[in-house]
């Protein structure tokens, strides 16, 4: 493939077109397509390939949407998404296409959206709308919006060896505003999508890309010096840094995870952050012989369970047509029988959290709730008391459920500018 900055409108428009057909294939995450792509197509510079990965994701993004408007006009449906979804300048798109093209995108940009019908604006598949409207009412909407809007960037300072505002001026220096998370005192949300990690701070390990959400679930195990923790579904150990900080670097960190892939890419992650207490280990599931040779001896464990990964749908809008209610409820079985197994870990007077990237209640408070009803020496701690604790502006506004709607954390997109999560606590008797 040519030089980017000799790349013609028809050219590239043709690349988008091959990389949607691709994409929609959904035989693997959309980013995994995407970087395979770049992967094979080295020539492309990083203009075309911002015009590619954005137009893939307006699409999978707009699907229903684009899906109405694509059988009126004629080509291959794949250019059809990609004229669409095309993200770039409207004359640079013009210039790629055919007058038949220019009149059919003509028409379709003098629709209303508003005037069409549900589905055609919330792009969400069906067997995910009733859950969601079941639980927000009227908030379905700003919700839906949200979901389409791409997500921010933020960051965790890594409390260990830096200080906020200092991470804070590295970035100004650079032209880069960087502003205080409303509920992390870790966290600092930039504008746009700069790339990071030639910064000295990220190199020395000031900082990490983490969304918010995930670092108040970090902050609800509230972690402390000298202490046995164990971080079940450690994965590339974006919360086994947050948390090993919150321990500087004390104690006894595991960072458990079934992918020993997951746990290779903790490793220089690790390696940057300073922290000495972090034991990363492969089990082979979830009764593996570590967990029991571990039973009762730990002080806190976080569950950060496999899950739909829908509260993500800002970053990987491919899940909503990936997933179904079907891998739902195969993954609520997993969920429930990883958080039985790992609650064995704690000592009497122990922190368990449970915590998902899901919007769904069945992954979510259906259960939490069957595991306290299955487990009566497990007290439910109330999560908006435990954040408040911490200091956490607001933290009744993050909760919902239980007597006092405080009982979960509960984060949306559309009201907490965090991805959606859910998250559990509670203390062994
Ligand atoms: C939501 S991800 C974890 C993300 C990670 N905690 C982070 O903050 O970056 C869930 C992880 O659970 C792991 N997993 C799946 N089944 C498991 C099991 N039975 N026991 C432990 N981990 C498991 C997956 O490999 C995956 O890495």
């Amino acid at each position: 493939m040519g030089q980017s900055s000799a790349m013609h409108p028809k050219a590239l428009l043709d690349v988008c077109s091959e990389l949607v057909r691709l994409s929609l294939k959904f035989d693997h995450p959309t980013d995994a397509i995407v970087a395979k792509f770049f992967r094979d197509n080295r020539g492309l510079g990083p203009r075309e390939r911002a015009t590619l990965s954005g137009t893939v994701y307006n699409v999978l993004r707009k699907k229903l949407l684009f899906d109405h408007f694509a059988p009126s006009g004629s080509g291959p449906k794949e250019r059809r998404l990609a004229i669409l979804g095309f993200y770039g300048p409207g004359d640079f798109l013009r210039s790629a296409l055919t007058d038949q093209e220019k009149n059919w995108l003509d028409q379709c940009e003098k629709i209303n959206v508003a005037d069409l019908m549900e589905r055609h604006r919330h792009n969400l598949p069906e067997w995910l709308v009733q859950p969601l409207k079941d639980q927000l009412g009227d908030e379905f909407w700003p919700l839906a919006e949200s979901l389409n809007l791409g997500a921010g960037l933020d960051l965790r300072v890594n409390a260990l060896n830096a200080k906020r505002a200092d991470v804070q001026k590295e970035l100004a220096q650079a032209g880069i505003k960087a502003v205080n998370t409303p509920y992390s005192p870790w966290g600092l949300r930039i504008a746009g999508k700069p790339t990071l990690n030639k910064f000295d701070g990220f190199i020395k390990g000031a900082f990490e890309v983490q969304d918010e959400g995930s670092q108040l679930l970090a902050m609800l195990l509230d972690a402390k010096r000298g202490e046995m923790v164990v971080d079940f579904c450690a994965g590339a150990g974006g919360k086994t840094l947050a948390i090993g900080a919150c321990m500087r670097s004390t104690g006894r960190l595991y960072a458990f995870d079934t992918s020993p892939h997951r746990l290779d890419a903790l490793k220089p992650r690790l390696a940057r952050s300073g922290l000495s207490n972090v034991h990363p280990a492969a089990i082979a599931h979830e009764r593996d012989d570590r967990v029991k040779r571990l039973a009762g001896k730990i002080d806190r464990v976080l569950v950060d369970a496999p899950c739909s990964g829908l509260g993500t749908l800002r970053r990987n809008p491919d899940l909503k047509w990936r997933q179904s209610l079907g891998l739902v409820a195969e993954l609520a079985v997993t969920q429930a029988a990883i958080l039985q197994s790992a609650a064995r870990l704690l000592k009497p007077g122990g922190r368990l959290v449970y915590a998902t990237c899901s919007m769904l209640v069945q992954e979510n408070e259906a259960i939490a709730q069957a595991f306290s009803e299955a487990n009566p020496d497990f007290a439910p701690l109330e999560a908006g008391e435990v954040l408040s604790g911490l200091k956490v502006a607001d933290a009744a506004k993050l909760c919902s459920g239980g007597e006092t709607g405080q009982r979960y954390l509960r984060l949306w997109p559309h009201r907490h500018h965090t991805d959606g999560f859910f998250a559990a606590v509670w203390q062994r008797a």
